[in-house]
């Protein structure tokens, strides 16, 4: 048996709720009840806004949703066994297909249910259900059950919105005159303000306001020694080795690809930073990936991406209108582009990119670095597994790698990969829940030229 396949032999069991107190169970038993309880509310307080907009049939669509969702929570609440779905979308096989596998995986006894079943399964699984039950009842079949929070999320964040778009227009403005040391000192600097924008994050929080306040940019110092696991040398030499001499003489440089998390000020901090790596010639290309259907809660769709920039572009601020009017213009020259492959809304661990979704791993293949944002995506590249925190990022990617790529995280579940011997038992001295709390974060890195 080849030395990889006998690596992939030794895979620790999946998070799940089975065991009790456990992160995975607590997050099942409180958290996920309560996300469902929000969605309700939010539909029943929208009622009269369904009804104006659609009549009589749109009230009736109101109550046939919160029937769909209702007897989902009870599901929940009960461990009842996972259901098919049967709302016809593009990836409903795909799912249907995955309940099977992981029926295999329990084998006859035990019907794959809420409280047995992996944890990530079963939590991307609710997200689709709440799909579901919105598909089947139009006309509210568009609706984002999400965008009141997500909204509320950036306009709470105002504050420290203006002072980053102030902060990039301040030096976007002589970007010419950085030296090559003072541009790395910027990148640094805005990869942490795109690290911690990531506490921004409404699931975690289930649904209650969580958004920026102070000023990203003055807390960085602060917040340095909180970061458990620091490579940005190795991205900022990942971005560098991707420049090449052009024929004009002028250097050309990589495609970067930003697998998104959360809207709001999540969201803002990446186009922040991706407008610096653009204009400090670091990038030729980003190409932003976010989900096709509303997702944990906070996550980016299409509408947010264009929202953000639009709303930005629309401030009666300056510097936050000339960053959306910069932003605008990368959209529309092709510099940015936006896309929601359904892959990111399956419930797949990342080592079965490149067999399930063959199409989207060759994309990936195409960048010369890519990032992924935040908690979930750490989860689905290591696969949600119970890891010793000692075991290399490497390993724990189980050959997923189409490029060079970073996860920038901050923790918000119990697995952590890439520690130095004593660093994870020092934690949980020090402060036992440091895995959950967001509190902490990495900046990982892993290349496919690396040993795995
Ligand atoms: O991916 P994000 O937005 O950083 O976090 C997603 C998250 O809040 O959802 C789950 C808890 O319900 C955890 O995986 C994680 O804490
Ligand atoms: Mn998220």
């Amino acid at each position: 048996m080849a030395a990889n396949q006998a690596l992939r032999q030794l895979v620790p069991p999946s998070l799940s709720a089975k065991v009790e107190g456990s992160f995975a169970y607590l997050t099942v038993r409180d958290r996920l009840p309560t996300i469902l309880t929000r969605v309700i509310d939010t539909i029943h307080r929208n009622k009269n806004k369904f009804f104006e907009e659609f009549g009589e049939e749109g009230v009736q669509a109101e109550k046939r949703t919160i029937g769909f969702l209702s007897k989902l929570r009870n599901e929940l609440l009960t461990d009842k066994p996972i259901l098919v779905l049967c709302d016809g979308l593009e990836d409903t096989d795909s799912w249907n297909q995955y309940l099977q596998r992981q029926q295999r995986l329990l084998g006859e006894r035990d019907p794959v249910s809420w409280f047995k079943s992996p944890w990530l399964y079963i939590e991307c699984y609710m997200y689709r259900r709440i799909q579901e039950a919105i598909w089947l009842n139009p006309p509210i079949s568009d609706f984002d059950v999400f965008n009141e929070s997500k909204t509320q999320s950036f306009f709470e964040s105002q504050q420290a919105v203006i002072s980053l778009c102030t902060y990039l227009q301040g030096f976007n403005r002589n970007m010419d005159d950085l030296s090559e040391t003072q541009l790395m000192e910027q990148f640094h600097k805005l990869l942490q303000v795109s690290l911690w924008g990531n506490r921004c994050d409404l699931s975690i929080s289930a649904g209650m306001e969580n958004s920026q306040k102070a000023s990203p940019i003055d807390s960085l110092s602060d917040l340095k020694s909180f970061i458990l696991v620091d490579d940005s040398n190795m991205v900022w030499s990942a971005l560098t080795s991707a420049q090449r001499p052009g024929e004009d003489g002028k250097t050309t440089s990589g495609r970067v690809d930003i697998v998104l998390d959360n809207a709001g000020f999540e969201l803002v901090t990446d186009l922040v930073l991706a407008n610096f790596l653009v204009s400090a010639g670091l990038a030729r290309e980003v190409r932003f990936h976010g989900k096709s259907i509303p997702w944990f809660v906070s996550d980016v769709t299409a509408h947010d991406f264009q929202w953000t920039i639009r709303q930005t572009l629309a401030a009666n601020h300056k510097w936050m209108s000339k960053s959306g009017v910069q932003w605008q213009s990368y959209v529309r020259e092709g510099v940015w582009s936006y896309h929601d492959h359904p892959f990111w809304t399956m419930p797949h661990e990342y080592c079965d990119m490149a067999g399930d979704a063959p199409d989207l791993y060759a994309t990936l293949q195409g960048a010369d670095l890519i990032l992924f944002k935040g908690d979930l995506n750490y989860r689905k590249l290591t696969g949600d597994r119970e890891w010793d925190h000692m075991v290399p990022f490497d390993r724990a990617l189980r050959g997923f790698g189409p490029a060079p790529l970073c996860s920038l995280r901050t923790l918000k579940a119990n697995i952590q990969v890439g520690l130095q011997p004593g660093q994870g038992e020092n934690l949980n001295t020090q402060d036992p829940s440091w895995m959950t709390s967001g509190k902490y974060a990495v900046v990982q890195f892993s290349s496919p030229h690396r040993e795995q």
